[in-house]
């Protein structure tokens, strides 16, 4: 690592004394962005990358609420406004008990380089809290979703910073949250993303970040002469974007064998075919219980507990769960299964070592700030349908993600086309994602 890069690391630790996970995002950008500037004198001496690691602004917060024993609990809510330079803050909320100021601020900071990748005039934001909605009836996640938004309600709005899904909120949570914001601001906006179709939600809109990675996936493998048909997939995760990955993978002739939960992995050598999808679906969406469920229904299939399905062997790697859940052992371990190609569905789901290790093997690698953009993109083309007052039809929402997908990709390819023709997307998605928000910073003079 040179030593710019060096010494601009240790300013920001400094700054930001135990937030592992903030400065793990940071250093990878940092090791591709810096070199990039040092080359570009336009960005030199206006400390770009130094104000883009701060927030713009941080909002931490008290939930009181009541559970249904009439009990009162405590949460802690945090909402991350991290850069406005090309667009309102846009990112979703998570909900999940690991959720810290180090988790969000990752997520945030990756945020404003995936958001301005999409071409649309989207800055970056996240927010959550670490309430568990695991085991809570429907009654307390809406009590919860109406707590929280009371407070949030006044750091948010339709030109200001629009939220939506991440980990552990989906439709529901969104339809209890927009139903709150409404009470209290006694306005009909689009306000967050990922609503329901009869109140102003995209259609697309709970397939796209699945569907996303699976074409961004499907351009890389072109550029190989390669497709999904009668690839082996596997697959971590079983939410929101492991489910339409596993949808249209299938769909373009991939087989895919494996989801997964925080309890284990499911490997099913049959393949899961939509009849088994629509089942994890509804012990996902609907139950809202837990992976191992499938083998009781379709007994061939085994559940490894307490594992990730990196130790299985296949062509395409799809890591649609967490960060850090796919380690550097594992990466080796999938390179030397035959894995062709990584396209991270999650949000920075493989740790430094992983990714170290597919790039120097020079596999297909896609980081999720590029593969997983199309969750946000679409979110973005849902606040266009929402200041039209239209919707579009499946279709030319569909046409719209495939055409941004193609374009991020292109991005990529631009600026992480190494010598040898060996395309480094973690460069390529880092350098393009911050040329846009640093011209525009650049334009809007130092704020
Ligand atoms: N939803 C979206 O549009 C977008 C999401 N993402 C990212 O994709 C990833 C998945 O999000 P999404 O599908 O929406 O979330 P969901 O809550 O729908 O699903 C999350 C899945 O990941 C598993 N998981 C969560 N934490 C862990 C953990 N510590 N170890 C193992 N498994 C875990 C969950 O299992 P369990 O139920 O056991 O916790 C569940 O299967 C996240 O990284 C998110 O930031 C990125 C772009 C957009
Ligand atoms: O759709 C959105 O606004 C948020 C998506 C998101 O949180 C993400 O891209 O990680």
């Amino acid at each position: 690592m040179s030593q710019s890069v060096n010494a601009f690391l240790e300013a920001v630790a400094k700054r930001n004394a135990n937030e592992p996970e903030f400065m793990q995002a940071v250093r990878e950008v940092a090791e591709t962005v810096i070199p990039f500037i040092e080359k570009n004198p336009k960005y030199q001496g206006k400390m770009l990358l130094e104000r883009m690691v701060e927030p713009e602004r941080v909002i931490m917060f008290r939930i009181a609420w009541i559970d249904d024993a009439g009990n009162t609990q405590v949460n802690r809510g945090f909402r991350i406004q991290m850069n406005s330079a090309i667009g309102p803050y846009k990112g979703g909320i998570r909900f999940h008990p690991s959720v810290n100021l180090s988790i969000l601020k990752f997520l945030a900071f990756e945020q404003v380089f995936k958001n301005s990748l999409t071409t649309l005039p989207m800055g970056g934001g996240k927010g959550g809290s670490d309430f568990d909605p695991k085991g809570k009836s429907d009654n307390e996640i809406m009590k919860f979703c109406q707590a929280f938004m009371t407070e949030l309600q006044r750091h948010i709005g339709a030109d200001t910073d629009v939220p939506a899904g991440d980990i552990g909120v989906g439709g529901r949570e969104v339809g209890y949250m927009f139903g709150q914001y409404k009470k209290l601001r006694n306005e009909f906006t689009g306000v967050l993303t990922g609503k329901g179709i009869s109140f102003g939600g995209s259609l697309i809109r709970p397939e796209a970040t699945g569907y996303g990675d699976v074409y961004f996936a499907q351009n890389m493998l072109a550029t190989k002469g390669q497709s999904f048909e009668g690839k082996t997939v596997v697959v971590s995760g079983s939410g929101n974007v492991a489910q339409y990955a596993i949808e249209k993978a299938t769909q373009l002739g991939g087989k895919v064998v494996t989801a997964s939960d925080s309890s284990g992995y499911i490997y099913d050598a049959d393949g899961i075919t939509t009849e088994k999808l629509a089942y994890i679906m509804e012990i996902k969406n609907v139950r809202y219980g837990r992976i191992n469920e499938y083998v009781a229904k379709y007994p061939n299939a085994k559940f490894v507990e307490g594992k990730r399905p990196w130790e299985v062997k296949c062509d395409i790697a799809l890591p649609c769960a967490t960060q850090n859940e796919l380690n550097g052992e594992e990466a080796k371990m999938l390179i030397a299964n035959g894995c062709i190609c990584v396209a991270e569905g999650a949000n920075m789901p493989s740790t430094p070592e992983a990714v170290e290790t597919f790039i120097a093997a020079k596999i297909l690698f896609a980081p999720g700030k590029a593969s997983n953009a199309g969750g946000v993109a679409t979110s973005g083309l849902e606040m266009s349908q929402n200041s039209l007052r239209l919707s579009w039809t499946r279709e030319e929402v569909d046409q719209r993600l495939h055409k941004i997908m193609s374009d991020i990709h292109e991005a990529c390819v631009k600026y992480g086309t190494e010598a040898d023709g060996f395309v480094d997307y973690v460069k390529g998605a880092n350098i393009a994602g911050f040329v846009k928000v640093a011209d525009a910073m650049l334009a809007q003079g130092v704020v």
